[in-house]
């Protein structure tokens, strides 16, 4: 039984919802003399031990009072809380994040009013939320931390103020048309289109009609929010620093060159960058030398620790740090390490600058890495192509990939509909083989990938896959033996972290075969992808795992169980019974051959 004090509480919740309406019918349930459970409330789900309830979902009852947050969240178990469609007034308060483990919020189409409380953002299990057609007033509450929204619905409402930054990459559906909304567009990629924010007169950018005017140098600016536009606006200020700089230096120069002929050319110019701290950019450029290299140093501190190095990609060797700065900039995602940027250079080249953070890395260790790293050579393996490192601020620059990833391509808006078998298999062998490199090459330097996963696989301009953002921060993936293998291994056991590593990557891959094998999330609602494939597969319902689309397309069911096999192998409980990436390329290069000869037989 559901206990007394939530039963009481869900009682209290109905009677101010219910307020103004008809007396309900016998069955309705929600008084003190039954159980929420047992006795059969009506909306009311619960858990399979009747114990706690699960999911509200009281969607066009026609229910007219007020919606009492705080009685409604005395129930923590709730996971969904659906009240679409109602007349229902009031606010949304506080307490709403006591609702610990909602991950649907369902409450459009009523007429609920007021400020959306900012503890909305700690509901980090959500993953839908639905607050359209209601008479909301406030701001948007920055929702960015939720990093696993899937949806968010909060069209036709007062909301104003600007958008906050939302972690673009996983959200599959997002309006905020038809408010009062204001400012930039914060950079989509693309992946939305104009009707996600149309009508909000004051909103201006991509993917709208109507441009932003030219933003102004910023003033002072409130902490929280600065400093992304700090990286922005720091190149308009460079800019103008720039010009500055090449007066100094000719007249400079002109004294210099009396004195003595060298190659060596050095340049200071004070800037601020990042929180008003003064530095002091140079720059030491060797003639018939292509690479260039530039370094900010703290006039605090005066150690000269940080460069902005071009890697040995021709692409961008007359980079420099001025261009990257004085390029529009545009947040293309937040990871767990740090944020994305768009930059579009002069010459029209699209670089992707990713901003690490809470990396405490040494810059000497960092710039040894980036240089081994730079020695991987492979056509699905996407190198930086330059880095920055000063003692606050890591940067890495790359290609910017226009083709998405393989997360965008099978969970985007296609749902991985046209990305066939055949293709599929064709993405796993390339990416097994350039991981298998990757491992070869970087084994000894002790570098594995550290974050596999479909976000970090990217498609090139010839579609093809590109392994990214290899040999940075080690992320805990949902390899638990992993988690618990690395915490009780000693610090200095450095080989046999680095082995863990190696490993934690095969099973990354691994969870990437399921994704392509099933075309689902690896994480959606409390369903965990590998533990949902072991389960259906031990009950022997093997074929149900397989991606409808796949299905649909006769793919052969033979090849599709040998790939999964090998998955199954990937992400084996105990690391040293997965095999090597070596091993794994192996198997899948005689899938995708056994598949071409299939193929060809058949077309003769
Ligand atoms: N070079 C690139 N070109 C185009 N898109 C990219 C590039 N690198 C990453 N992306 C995409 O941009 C989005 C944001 O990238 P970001 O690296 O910030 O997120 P993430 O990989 O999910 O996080 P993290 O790696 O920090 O865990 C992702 O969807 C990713 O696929």
């Amino acid at each position: 039984e559901v206990e007394e004090e939530v039963k009481r509480a869900l009682v209290q919740f109905m009677e101010k919802l219910s307020v103004g309406n008809a007396a309900r019918d016998p069955n309705w349930g929600w008084n003190r003399s039954s159980d929420p459970c047992s006795g059969k409330w009506v909306g009311v789900t619960c858990d399979s031990r009747q114990k706690s309830v699960r999911k509200i979902v009281l969607d066009g009852f026609n229910l007219s009072g007020i919606l009492d947050t705080t009685s409604v969240c005395k129930t923590q178990s709730l996971v969904v809380l659906s009240l679409e469609e109602n007349n229902i007034a009031g606010t949304v308060s506080q307490e709403i994040s006591n609702c610990k483990q909602l991950t649907h919020l369902y409450v459009g189409r009523n007429k609920l009013s007021g400020n959306l409380p900012d503890s909305l953002s700690k509901l980090n299990n959500l993953k839908r939320l639905d607050i359209s057609n209601n008479n909301f007033s406030s701001e948007l509450p920055d929702l960015s931390r939720i990093s696993g929204l899937l949806t968010f619905f909060a069209e036709n409402n007062q909301l104003r103020g600007g958008i906050p930054e939302f972690d673009f990459s996983n959200l599959l559906q997002f309006n905020v048309s038809n408010n009062n909304l204001s400012g930039p567009v914060p950079g989509v990629n693309g992946r939305l289109g104009a009707d996600s924010f149309s009508g909000n007169p004051g909103l201006c950018g991509k993917p709208l009609p109507n441009a932003c005017p030219p933003t102004p140098p910023p003033i002072k600016e409130s902490k929280g929010s600065s400093t992304n536009q700090v990286f922005l606006f720091s190149g308009y200020i460079l800019l103008g620093l720039f010009i500055l700089l090449l007066v100094v230096l000719k007249l400079v120069s002109k004294n210099k060159q009396k004195e003595e002929k060298t190659d060596v050319i050095k340049k200071e110019v004070a800037l601020d960058i990042n929180s008003n701290k003064r530095s002091s950019i140079s720059s030491v450029h060797r003639a018939g030398d292509n690479r260039s290299e530039y370094s900010i140093t703290s006039v605090d501190s005066g150690a000269a620790s940080s460069s902005l190095v071009v890697l040995t990609s021709s692409k961008v060797n007359k980079l420099k740090f001025e261009d990257l700065l004085r390029a529009p900039a545009e947040l293309l995602g937040r990871g767990k390490h740090g944020s994305l940027y768009r930059v579009v250079l002069d010459d029209g080249l699209m670089l992707a600058v990713k901003r690490l953070r809470d990396w405490s890395i040494s810059s000497e260790d960092f710039k040894n890495r980036m240089q081994k790293i730079d020695h991987v050579k492979h056509p699905n393996v996407l190198p930086p192509l330059a880095y920055y490192c000063s003692k606050q601020e890591k940067l890495l620059v790359y290609e910017y990939q226009p083709n998405g990833s393989l997360f965008n391509l099978l969970h985007g808006s296609e749902n991985g509909q046209s990305f066939d078998w055949g293709s599929r298999l064709r993405v796993a062998a390339c990416v097994a083989k350039a991981l298998a490199l990757i491992h070869e090459e970087l084994r000894e330097d002790g570098i594995a990938h550290g974050n596999l996963k479909s976000n970090n696989i990217l498609f090139n301009n010839n579609m093809e896959p590109c392994i990214s953002e290899y040999g940075l921060i080690v992320t805990e993936n949902h390899d638990q033996s992993f988690l618990a293998q690395t915490s009780s291994l000693k610090i200095n056991d450095i080989s046999n972290q680095m082995c863990s590593t190696i490993k934690a990557d095969v099973y990354g891959f691994g969870v990437i075969l399921l994704e392509l094998l099933t075309g689902k999330l690896v994480q959606n609602n409390g369903f965990n992808l590998a533990t949902w494939v072991h389960s259906v597969v031990r009950e022997e319902w093997t074929v149900e795992v397989f991606d409808e689309v796949l299905i649909a397309e006769a793919a052969s069911e033979e090849r599709m169980l040998k790939l999964l096999q090998v998955a199954l192998r990937c992400i084996n409980q105990s690391p040293n019974e997965r095999p090597s990436m070596n091993q794994v390329a192996v198997m899948i290069n005689n899938i995708k051959e056994e598949e071409e000869r299939s193929i060809s037989s058949e077309a003769r």
